[in-house]
């Protein structure tokens, strides 16, 4: 059992990551052993990503031994596998508090450390950040500062990267370092041509680093590379980059070797580290589905998770309603961005092999793909985290709705997510959705509702549909007491003052405020509009009929459900005030989901108290305190 005050003995308990060129190679590889062991009783006690962290730990020490972190800048693709570099700047006494309420980020944060720059988790972005910095360092004369990307192999296979490598490899005068921390898989196994290509890399001889050992001479003192380099056998170095690789990512100093020789190059480099996500600890290594690319509390002796899932989550329900889906409609194709497991398509795609496609971390590519597959006659279901289908909204917009194609977005983790963060709430899909023409936007807010407007949804033909549900268990079943057109009614009152528009999940609250609204003689209508976006007709009409309508919905305030309930009233010349309960227009910072929605006033109590403060009346001012 590693404690919190061995590893900082390790560290010399200093946060500068200096300490470590004075410990020799026996005492850093006891430090790498003690890190793992650190990483797997820490993440096993509160979840996190475990398999990413414990593959990168060599990479790390090696990072902070060649480079001088923050006067040299690395830059960590998403930032899930930037543990170790937490640990090694400074952060170890709070380690404890990773990915809870006021603790540490899971990902990179600058208000944590000097030595963090990209809080975005969303993939592929650090070899864009490293030319904009490469080229601002080159611009304020700080050329001498490092610039490291250090990117996953999964996140290399995003559009942005090879935007990005391609003006890297374009310009041999700004020396960017390019780290490929290569574990041959995103969540599961990376597919295509690059993933083919890297595994023909990792097949090779390392050439390129002994001739450059061999050069190291010349080039160090100044005279660049001189002759060519190896002949180039890795699209990298057709780009423009010398290529290292492929690098034993667990061997300190060889990892070491390659990149100080990068650094030496001065030129654009890429750096092959070939690593194994769960190294050194047997429950990752041998998880067959993602080798706990991110996991839950476990028992670190054997991996297990500590307790089961209470109820089936929204994700399962999905899954196994796309099989029976899958059966009815030959026509009904899905497609994931690296993600089959936590999108639940897995399961399709073990049913109907055929009709399944994972086209990388490539939300772009994955929506356009799936035009071209609506073209083709098929009806195209795309499973995303809601927070990643902004990366794909022109392609949803220009590609999908402009030519009313019939492609279904299944967006989970919609709404507040908790512990990934502000990059990962998908708190924006409503209000981006409810701006496409054509687009049909549903909510569910049960198992049983997901189910029918799943069904709904790939019958639809005249356009896009989209279904999203949060990261949670997916409850009860609300039954509705009536269903008006497509609205159902899940509460009301013999007097119906208040009209109570919730989305998706958020029902259940609603009806929970209703019933204490009522009991103080406040009669209250719940209503479920089932398709949310646009707004229909019998919603209208319903709220018409009230003296006040509020509505609740897991999504920002701006242009949501509320905001295009309110223009549809004043369109209809209806003047019912409209109280809109969302979350707010700024970025919220990671934390337990629930206590993130009551924070926002999204729970029963938020709601019961926004309509009562809504029903009192205004205290009055004299004109001279207005
Ligand atoms: C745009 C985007 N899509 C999906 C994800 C979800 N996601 C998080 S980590 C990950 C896999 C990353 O694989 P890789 O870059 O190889 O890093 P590794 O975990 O293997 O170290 C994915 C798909 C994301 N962060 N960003
Ligand atoms: C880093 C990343 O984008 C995902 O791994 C993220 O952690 C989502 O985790 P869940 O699948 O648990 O929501
Ligand atoms: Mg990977």
């Amino acid at each position: 059992m590693t404690t919190t005050t061995d590893a900082r003995r390790l560290l010399g308990g200093a946060a500068d990551p200096k300490v470590l060129r004075e410990l020799s190679g026996e005492e850093l590889d006891a430090l790498a052993q003690q890190i793992r062991e650190f990483l797997i009783e820490k993440v096993a006690a509160v979840g996190g990503h475990l398999g990413p962290n414990l593959g990168a730990v060599e990479l790390t020490l090696a990072l902070h031994r060649i480079f001088d972190s923050p006067h040299d800048t690395l830059l960590f693709d998403i930032g899930h596998q930037a543990y170790v570099h937490k640990l090694l700047t400074g952060r170890v006494e709070d380690f404890d508090t990773l990915r809870q309420g006021d603790g540490l980020s899971g990902y990179l944060s600058r208000a944590e450390s000097e030595h963090d720059v990209i809080e975005n988790s969303h993939a592929s972005t650090a070899l864009a950040y490293a030319d904009g910095l490469a080229k601002a360092r080159q611009l304020s004369g700080e050329d001498d500062r490092a610039v490291v990307a250090v990117i996953g192999d999964g996140a290399m296979s995003g559009g942005m990267a090879w935007e990005a490598l391609n003006n890297l490899g374009g310009a041999p005068e700004r020396p960017v370092i390019v780290v490929l921390n290569d574990n041959e898989r995103s969540y599961a196994p990376t597919v295509g041509g690059l993933a083919d290509h890297l595994q023909q890399l990792r097949g090779q001889s390392d050439d390129s680093i002994d001739w450059l050992v061999k050069n190291s001479s010349r080039i160090s003192a100044g005279e660049g590379t001189g002759g060519p380099l190896p002949v180039a056998h890795s699209l990298f170095e057709l780009l423009g980059f010398a290529y290292l690789g492929p690098v034993d990512g667990h061997h300190r100093p060889s990892l070491e070797e390659a990149l100080h020789l990068a650094r030496e190059l001065e030129r654009p480099v890429v750096v092959h580290a070939v690593t194994a996500k769960g190294r050194g600890y047997e429950p990752a290594e041998s998880e067959p589905d993602d080798r706990m690319h991110t996991c839950g509390v476990l028992d670190p002796a054997t991996g297990a998770p500590a307790k089961k899932a209470s109820a089936p989550g929204w994700t399962s329900v999905f899954a196994d309603e796309m099989c029976a889906l899958g059966d009815e409609h030959r026509e009904l194709v899905a497609l994931t961005a690296a993600m089959p497991g936590p999108t639940g398509l897995a399961k399709f795609g073990e049913r109907f092999p055929e009709r399944f496609f994972d086209v990388g971390i490539a939300e772009q590519h994955a929506v356009t793909s799936a035009a071209g597959l609506a073209t083709g006659g098929l009806h195209p279901v795309v499973g995303v985290y809601a927070t990643f289908l902004g990366r794909a909204f022109d392609q949803v917009l220009m590609d999908v709705a402009l030519h009313r194609l019939p492609v279904t977005f299944v967006l989970d983790r919609a709404g507040i997510t908790g512990p990934d963060g502000p990059s990962h709430h998908g708190m924006w899909d409503l209000t981006l959705l409810g701006a496409v023409p054509g687009m049909h936007v549903s909510a569910p807010r049960d198992a049983a509702q997901l189910r029918e407007l799943l069904a709904e949804a790939v019958a639809y033909e005249d356009g896009p549909t989209a279904l999203r549900f949060p990261k949670a268990s997916a409850g009860a079943d609300i039954p509705a007491l009536e269903r008006i057109g497509q609205v159902d009614v899940l509460h009301r009152s013999s007097v119906a003052d208040i009209l109570i528009v919730a989305a998706g999940p958020l029902a259940a609250p609603a009806i929970e405020a209703a019933e204490a609204l009522q009991a103080q003689g406040i009669g209250v209508t719940v209503a479920d509009p089932r398709w949310a976006l646009p707004i229909l007709p019998e919603l209208t009409q319903l709220a018409a009929r009230h003296h006040l309508v509020v509505t609740v919905e897991d999504n920002i305030r701006h242009g949501g459900l509320g905001a295009a309930l309110t223009r549809a009233l004043a369109d209809a010349s209806n003047a019912t005030p409209l109280r809109a309960l969302g979350l707010p227009g700024r970025f919220i910072p990671h934390g337990n989901r629930n206590d993130l929605l009551s924070q926002a006033g999204l729970d029963a109590e938020g709601i019961t108290q926004a309509i009562l403060r809504a029903c009192a009346p205004e205290p009055f001012q004299p004109a001279k305190e207005r």
